[in-house]
């Protein structure tokens, strides 16, 4: 089996949102595929009226195919702070024409306001490992690796773009989607995450390879000496990050993976991806789209960086492939 959906940007590409199909019927509902998590949770007709603001909901008792997971909660936080938490079903869920019966659906009873606000996105799909999967008492598996078995090769691609629509493919590696080679790096999937150690400028970073995390964090010594190259950069404490003129011409950021016996392959992160976004109406003054990891404590490779690249995510090898597009 193979599958193949379209990953749309959202506002200045903060996020991307594929549709998904669940129930029978099918209900089709944009969510955020996120390789920082393994939680596929939605908003559902379980979520307060409150807390719903426009979003595609997800209603569990008019899907045939829908059973509730007797005794099943969940209850997640992210990075960001943001949270929801809830009850379980098991139903089909599809993906690009990819199928996996009796998927763990995570109704949302309570989301959190930055969900609330966020009126596109209608839940998450998590496609980090199962071993962070927050549902108890028994644990569940994402959409991925209930699908890994029947796949044509276990693995999925992401191939993100700048202000434009890319794709998540399962179970194959598309030759025309990138172009070179693709370089692998093992991966250290301990915390659950797609961890994966790069280097910079000659110094070796570990970090995660999350497509639900929108900016690049990485460690001071690194992001200070980027941004000392960009005059009137400068770290703003009330921004809690680096902010620089909106018309400062960025330089490009770098990276290498899978350094080995073939040198490994270099990620060039075009400056203008740097410049993210205006910190407020006026234009003057932009945010970085490179930011410190210290508040964080691990080091986030971002969809600033995922867009500048075309990614294996290989479950049968635990291995990530990059190459240049
Ligand atoms: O929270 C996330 C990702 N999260 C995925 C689910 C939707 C909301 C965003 N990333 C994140 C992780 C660490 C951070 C951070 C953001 O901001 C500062 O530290």
């Amino acid at each position: 089996d193979s599958g193949s959906v379209t990953a749309s940007p959202r506002q200045q590409d903060t996020e991307y949102l594929c549709p998904v199909q669940i129930g029978s019927p099918a209900q089709t509902l944009p969510l955020d595929f996120d390789t920082g998590s393994s939680d596929l949770w939605v908003f559902s007709t379980d979520t307060p009226r409150s807390e719903v603001n426009g979003q595609t909901v997800y209603d569990a008792s008019s899907s045939s195919s829908a059973k509730r997971l007797s005794g099943a909660t969940w209850k997640i936080s992210y990075g960001d702070g943001s949270s929801s938490s809830g009850i379980v079903y098991l139903d089909t869920v599809t993906v690009g024409g990819l199928t996996v019966s009796r998927q763990a659906v995570e109704a949302a009873k309570q989301v959190s306001s930055s969900f609330s606000r966020d009126t596109s996105s209608s839940g998450l799909l998590g496609l980090a490992f199962s071993s962070i999967n927050t549902v108890s008492p028994n644990q569940q598996k994402t959409f991925f690796d209930n699908a890994m078995p029947h796949l044509d090769a276990p693995l999925f691609t992401a191939d993100l773009k700048h202000n434009a629509d890319g794709r998540y493919n399962f179970g194959y590696i598309d030759k025309s989607a990138y172009t070179g080679s693709i370089s692998y790096t093992p991966v250290d999937n301990s915390q659950g995450f797609w961890g994966f150690t790069a280097t910079v400028d000659g110094t070796d970073v570990t970090g995660i390879a999350d497509t639900g995390t929108t900016l690049i964090y990485l460690p001071d010594s690194i992001v200070t000496s980027y941004y000392s190259q960009v005059s009137g950069a400068r770290y703003d404490s009330s921004n809690a990050g680096y902010i620089f003129p909106c018309g400062s011409s960025m330089p490009d950021f770098s990276f290498n993976v899978g350094g080995g016996g073939g040198g490994g392959g270099t990620v060039t992160v075009p400056g203008s991806y740097v410049n993210f976004a205006p910190t407020d109406q006026t234009g003057q003054t932009c945010f970085g789209g490179l930011q410190s990891d210290s508040s964080i404590g691990i080091s986030i490779f971002g969809d600033i960086a995922l867009k500048a690249a075309f990614v294996v995510f290989d479950g049968g090898n635990k291995q990530l492939g990059w190459a240049a597009k």
